[in-house]
């Protein structure tokens, strides 16, 4: 698939790399050298460092950024509750439902009336923000920009963003991200924030993470390169305004409650930072897919774009999985995903086009399912029918398309808006997709049924059964 080739605007620039220290001066000479807190920073700036992880945490692990702003972070009111009857996020204080049940939704709507803080609605998770396990998975849809002096920051987790329409303006203290369509991008917990709709009306799913960060994934015998390469990965230079003289509203979320508090001056007046936590975005068409070049349908795990791994290494808390177009070559082979069952979970999501395992039109753009740890899925029956009957040449699937899937090591509960409120449960799921599939068990004629006798007999060295292509 061709890389995309967005231009960016002039506001908008960016430092490339994953995991990259970056430095960045919206001033030259803003960044002290040598130090990170001198006793006068330049420019009578306040130096503040931002903890993403432990003080003592591992090098590897260690994320934190120093920042050099017009006033500290902490220079403003103490917080009040905000809209505490009616906002939770938080997946202990709401009943989830556990339930093995496929589950799918059709597309949610968009919502012209509220902005960006307003606009989350989880629809299911595992953990508990306050013990700093588990996730949130939500839906977001708004249509206003926030108010013209409102920040907004999590300190639940880092938010994974996936974009389904429109265009995120989003301001951030460490500098500005534009996310386009097919573009992703994490904001860390903690980082303020405001978001504006510059293309009107967005949507899209989030993945709240309440326990450690996203990572690249081991790459193993593929080697150095491919899935997603990390210059492509974009982090925001400093950009600041200078405002000491307004009111402006501070909006955190902290244990899925909204707490308010006022200050005089923007959030947005870092003038220079570095360091290792930042937001970040990136571009889904810059995915260098890797799939079976002879015959068999591998582990999606091969086109994971970021993960997030538990204390058992591969192990994710959450990998964040894509389907991007790709050339299916396999030989006798059944191409689409495998009928499975997994002691992961999988939310799905469709970003545009259609998924190949679902061909039969109930996954729609917008739209999104759970197949919770062990609930049977697979393709449904039109694309078994379909693929089953396919004349195996190459051929490019999923062209248009861009499905995406959170896999998680944790059974995720569905909360009272996923499965009642937002009334977009397909009641038929099961009923379209795999009760019509049909037996095509043909008992062989004249072979002896074994039904658990010790019989010698086996395919096992038996040269019929040996693949045309190695015979
Ligand atoms: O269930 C799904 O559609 C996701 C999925 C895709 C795939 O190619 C292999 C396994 C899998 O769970
Ligand atoms: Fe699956």
């Amino acid at each position: 698939m061709p890389v995309t080739q967005f231009s960016t605007p002039e506001k908008y620039t960016y430092q490339n790399g994953f995991g990259s220290y970056h430095e960045t001066e919206a001033v030259e000479g803003a960044l002290p050298i040598g130090h990170n807190s001198p006793q006068k920073p330049p420019y009578g700036l306040y130096a503040e460092k931002l903890s993403g992880t432990a003080f003592t945490a591992p090098r590897h692990e260690n994320l934190q950024s120093w920042l050099y702003r017009i006033l500290p972070a902490s220079a403003h009111s103490p917080f009040a509750p905000r809209e505490t009857e009616s906002y939770d996020t938080n997946p202990t204080t709401e009943k989830l439902h556990q339930i093995p049940n496929q589950l799918r939704w059709d597309p949610f709507d968009l919502d012209e009336k509220v902005d960006w803080i307003h606009s989350l609605k989880v629809i299911a998770g595992a953990g508990d923000p306050t013990m700093k396990t588990g996730l949130g998975m939500y839906i977001f849809a708004a249509g206003k920009d926030m108010d013209e002096h409102e920040a907004f920051y999590s300190a639940d987790g880092d938010f994974l963003i996936v974009l389904q329409h429109g265009v995120l303006d989003i301001q951030t203290e460490l500098g500005r991200l534009l996310v386009r369509p097919m573009e992703i991008c994490v904001i860390p917990r903690g980082v303020r924030y405001r978001v504006t709709l510059p293309e009107g009306p967005v949507r899209g799913y989030i993945l709240e993470l309440y326990q450690g960060h996203f990572i690249l994934p081991e790459l193993g015998p593929i080697g150095s390169n491919c899935l997603a390469n990390a210059r492509d990965f974009q982090a925001p230079v400093a950009s600041f305004d200078e405002d000491t003289n307004t009111p402006w509203t501070l909006t955190a979320k902290f244990a899925g409650h909204l707490h308010s508090a006022k200050q005089n001056h923007t959030p947005f007046d870092v003038v220079a930072w570095h360091g290792l936590y930042y937001p970040y975005k990136y571009d889904l068409g810059r995915y260098n897919t890797m799939g079976s070049v002879s015959f068999d349908h591998p582990d999606p795990s091969i086109y994971t774009v970021l993960t997030a791994q538990s204390d058992h290494p591969g192990t994710a808390i959450a990998d964040f999985v894509i389907f991007p177009p790709r050339w299916l070559v396999g030989e006798d082979t059944f191409r689409p995903p495998w009928y499975h069952r997994n002691t992961m979970s999988e939310f799905m999501g469709l970003i545009q086009g259609v998924y190949d395992a679902k061909t039969g039109g109930g996954f729609q753009p917008a739209g999104a399912s759970l197949h919770n740890v062990m609930s049977a899925h697979g393709p449904d029956a039109t694309t078994h029918e379909k693929a089953s009957n396919a004349e195996l040449k190459p051929m490019k699937v999923a062209e248009g398309s861009m499905a995406f899937m959170f896999e998680s090591c944790l059974m995720v509960g569905v909360t009272e808006w996923g499965l009642k409120k937002c009334k977009k449960v397909q009641e038929d799921y099961n009923a379209e997709s795999w009760e019509p599939l049909k037996p095509h068990f043909k008992r062989p004629e004249g072979k002896p049924i074994r039904n658990g006798s010790s019989g010698a007999e086996g395919t096992i060295g038996d040269k019929s059964q040996v693949p045309h292509w190695t015979s």
